[in-house]
């Protein structure tokens, strides 16, 4: 990864909420970035500003201060109306942790729906879509409604529909936390999968240290400032039990907290 082209870089990110004494700096000064096929980890305590990170990535919410690039572009303050929305559609996609499809589009159609917002040619929707059922693994089910698939095979859909438009980085909140163990590792090889053969970036927010093994990259979080970072080669253990115990007494020992929630 040490010659890894970088796709997105932040600096300076902070983000304040409230107005003076009721002010809390949710993101203090964060600097990071993300390398072109590489999967981070973002983990910290309750509050620790993992959610507002993925919120400002994400376009979701303006940064109080901080400055973005591109892949090699210039350093330029991070993007406010109206590139925000431009930024947020071209260059981000999202998977949440309930799905969040829609229930009355096919999983077919789901998959599509960005590309028929952005205007594209039916031709091009409809075999970009395919493409990518079959990529998740699901071209059995595109013409099923989300009701008739299972949690898994929702979250399959969510991450095709997340990546049909090609974006530089995709952001994920919590992706497996509605999920059984065994679909879980599922929907997690997913992901390295679409590292590997679509050489994606892709940013986890998870609690769960074991989630955390599947990546090339754990960052920690406390009080809004990443303070501890471990490539997947420190993270010290046989197997991924092992290194999610490591990872765990690594969160522990950054935390307020000594109890974390999961
Ligand atoms: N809209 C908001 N208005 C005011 N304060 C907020 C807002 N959103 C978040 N915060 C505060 O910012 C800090 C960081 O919150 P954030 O949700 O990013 O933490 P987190 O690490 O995602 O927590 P959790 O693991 O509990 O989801 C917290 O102190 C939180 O109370």
């Amino acid at each position: 990864m040490k010659d890894a082209k970088t796709v997105l870089a932040v600096k300076n990110l902070t983000k304040i909420y409230g107005q003076e004494a009721n002010q809390v700096v949710a993101l203090d000064h964060v600097d990071l970035e993300l390398a072109t096929g590489e999967i981070v980890m973002v983990m910290g305590p309750s509050g620790s500003g993992k959610t507002t990170l993925l919120q400002l990535l994400g376009g979701l919410e303006p940064p109080t201060e901080g400055e973005i690039k591109l892949r090699d572009g210039e350093w330029q303050q991070f993007y406010r109306e109206p590139q925000i929305s431009h930024y947020r559609r071209d260059t981000i996609g999202f998977v949440f942790q309930f799905f969040n499809l829609i229930s009355a589009l096919t999983a077919e159609e789901n998959v599509a729906l960005p590309l028929i917002l952005a205007g594209e040619s039916k031709k091009k929707i409809t075999t970009e879509a395919k493409e990518l059922l079959q990529l998740v693994g699901l071209s059995e089910r595109a013409k099923h409604l989300p009701s008739e698939l299972s949690g898994g095979q929702q979250q399959r859909v969510a991450i095709a529909r997340a990546l049909i438009h090609k974006p530089a980085l995709l952001l994920a909140d919590e992706p497996t936390g509605n999920l059984d163990s065994r679909t879980s590792k599922d929907i997690l090889d997913l992901f390295v999968k679409m590292r590997d053969q679509l050489g994606q970036t892709i940013l986890i927010v998870t609690h769960d240290p074991y989630v955390a093994t599947y990546g090339d990259r754990v960052v920690l979080f406390r009080d809004g400032r990443m303070v501890d970072e471990y490539r997947a080669e420190q993270i010290v253990g046989q197997n991924r039990n092992e290194r999610s115990v490591y990872i765990m007494e690594r969160l522990q020992s950054i935390s307020n907290d000594p109890v974390m929630s999961s």
